[in-house]
């Protein structure tokens, strides 16, 4: 099967240098890829780079067996939907109209979106429990609210792929089970999805593999079971961490120096 996306020892970063080299990795439809690293360590960048929006600094990037460089801005849309960390805007339009600029991503340049956009619109809001926000306007939401509504965006875009930048961060808890649910949901759907996460635990919920960079570059690469354990976390994140089995068989990794109450 090829890839619905692949990179091939991947370099990024900016003019004053590479933040993050030697990416190798390959989704395939219905996986779950998370990235996990310290802060600054290059997952925003790396994801600029996957998303067309920084060129890579060298090495290659294959949507669908293509280099991305050869697509037009539509075809990479039609493959990758995107959630930014979070949204920063003075533009007063609906949290709809947002969710619609999703399910019109595929529409020509002069096209208006229709009933089926609006639809797919709202019925991505719903999904998500979100729907009393369709009238509000952007500017009037919350961060946590704003990043459910770019998630539905993303939902509504109905791309193969959907990259998100640590899509639970700034949730509630209910929100957060609801996000976990529908990433779940989508991956049965036979979505890839390739995430940002700075929760272990999570990685280890609904990942199916992980990559795991350091400030030195990459430290693990590969299915989630064996990319994530004590040795390579607590070799990125520089403080000793232990491994537990949560009734139920979940993984749980805290530092080791924090004790039970
Ligand atoms: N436009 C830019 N020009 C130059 N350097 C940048 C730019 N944007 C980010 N950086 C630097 O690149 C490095 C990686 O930043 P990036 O935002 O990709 O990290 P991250 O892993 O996503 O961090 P976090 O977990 O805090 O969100 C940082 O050192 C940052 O200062």
């Amino acid at each position: 099967m090829t890839p619905l996306l692949e990179t091939r020892h991947l370099s990024v970063g900016y003019r004053s240098g590479a933040v993050l080299s030697d990416i190798s990795l390959s989704l395939c439809a219905g996986q779950v890829l998370c990235l996990l690293g310290p802060n600054g360590t290059g997952k925003t960048t790396l994801f600029r780079s996957l998303l067309g929006i920084l060129p890579a600094l060298s090495g290659e990037i294959l949507l669908e067996g293509r280099p991305i460089g050869a697509l037009r801005r539509r075809e990479v849309a039609a493959c990758f939907a995107h959630v930014p960390q979070s949204l920063d805007t003075r533009f007063g339009f609906q949290a709809l109209d947002l969710v619609l600029m999703g399910a019109s991503a595929r529409l020509g340049l002069l096209a208006q979106p229709g009933k089926p956009e609006q639809n797919r619109a709202l019925a991505a809001m719903e999904e998500l429990g979100i729907a009393d926000l369709a009238p509000v306007s952007v500017c009037a939401l919350s961060g946590g609210q704003r990043q459910m509504v770019l998630l539905a965006r993303a939902l509504a875009q109905n791309a193969s792929a959907i990259i998100m930048d640590e899509p639970t961060a700034s949730l509630d808890f209910a929100n957060r089970h609801r996000v976990l649910q529908a990433i779940l949901r989508l991956k049965a759907k036979g979505i890839a999805i390739l995430l940002s996460t700075h929760d272990p635990d999570q990685a280890a919920m609904i990942g199916d593999q992980a990559l795991l960079a350091g400030k030195g570059g990459v430290v693990a690469n590969g299915p989630v079971a064996t990319a994530l354990s004590e040795a390579s976390l607590s070799a990125v994140y520089g403080i000793a961490l232990r491994e537990e089995r949560l009734s139920g068989g979940a993984r749980h990794f805290r530092a080791a120096q924090l004790a039970r109450r």
